[in-house]
């Protein structure tokens, strides 16, 4: 039964919050292309939220909006209850914002747990020169933050990795640490562009069950991108349809399933 202020209880039985973010009329301009026109929707506290569409809809426009990367030319963006003005990248880190690329983002040379680590940064007090001259306290800040990478590292199963350079992993482990890496910076919203692309179905089924699980565990609210409607339908709660930077459906994966609109413009094209 959905509430609007309270939030509502899944069909599996979880519990889901108030509105974190909301975007409000939300249009993007690049010059004389309208990538997003006049699109509002809400992200609630604890959801799978999910953004789909045919190639060149504005999906991943909209990540860069929520993501506060691109500005909008008209709209607004609320997050918890305030109006989140134009921002630098490291701002909205700091807001509790994290995300994964469609191209795996990585330091290939660094090792698996150096790179979770940086997740980390912008959760840091000590920088290098409170390191050089309190070494102490910086060295007891250091293990707080390995100890918590060390328990996401046990969660998402990559102990016997965590040595490893990123460079040498698999492409489905490569995905994983870039979650794990995300996940370090203990994120109010979890923004995942395309977590599947590219993975075999073994791999897939990891992911989601990687997904379902940091969502239960952590609570984590997540926003992703994805063009797997099995994965779409199985994993999200609510799921935004974008056509031609237009919204054209928004709501639990059945009702959007069924929605005529949708059925034209996506689900019935062929996509890779
Ligand atoms: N930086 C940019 N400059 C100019 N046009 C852009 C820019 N980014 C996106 N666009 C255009 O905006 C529209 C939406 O693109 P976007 O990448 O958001 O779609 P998408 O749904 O994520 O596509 P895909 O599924 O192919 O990744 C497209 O017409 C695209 O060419």
């Amino acid at each position: 039964m959905k509430d609007m202020i309270e939030g509502y209880i899944t069909a599996d039985g979880r519990q889901i919050g108030g509105v974190l973010m909301e975007l409000k009329n939300i249009t993007l301009r690049f010059g004389g292309v309208v990538a997003i026109k006049d699109i509002s929707f809400d992200i609630r506290e604890g959801e799978i939220r999910a953004i789909i569409g045919p190639n060149g809809a504005g999906k991943s426009s909209m990540l860069n909006v929520i993501s506060g990367f691109y500005v909008p030319t008209e709209g607004e963006v609320w997050f918890r209850g305030e109006r989140r003005p134009a921002m630098r990248p490291y701002q909205v880190a700091r807001l509790g914002i994290a995300r994964t690329f469609q191209n795996i983002a990585l330091f290939d040379g660094m090792s698996v747990l150096d790179n979770i680590m940086t997740g980390r940064l912008t959760l840091m007090k000590s920088g290098l020169l409170s390191q050089a001259l309190w070494m102490g306290k910086a060295a007891e800040e250091e293990d707080a933050h390995r100890e918590k990478v060390e328990k996401i590292i046990d969660f998402l199963e990559i102990q016997n990795i965590r040595k490893t350079p990123v460079g040498r992993l698999p492409y489905g482990l490569k995905k994983r640490v870039e979650l794990a890496r995300a996940l370090a910076a203990e994120p109010k919203i979890l923004l995942l562009d395309e977590p599947m692309a590219g993975m075999n179905v073994e791999e897939k089924e990891d992911m989601c069950r990687f997904i379902l699980d940091v969502n239960d565990e952590f609570g984590t609210t997540t926003v992703l991108i994805e063009h797997d409607m099995g994965v779409v339908m199985d994993l999200s709660d609510r799921v935004v349809v974008m056509d031609y930077g237009r919204k054209i459906g928004d709501g639990p994966p059945d009702e959007v399933r069924n929605n005529q609109d949708v059925i034209d413009a996506y689900l019935g094209v062929a996509h890779d």
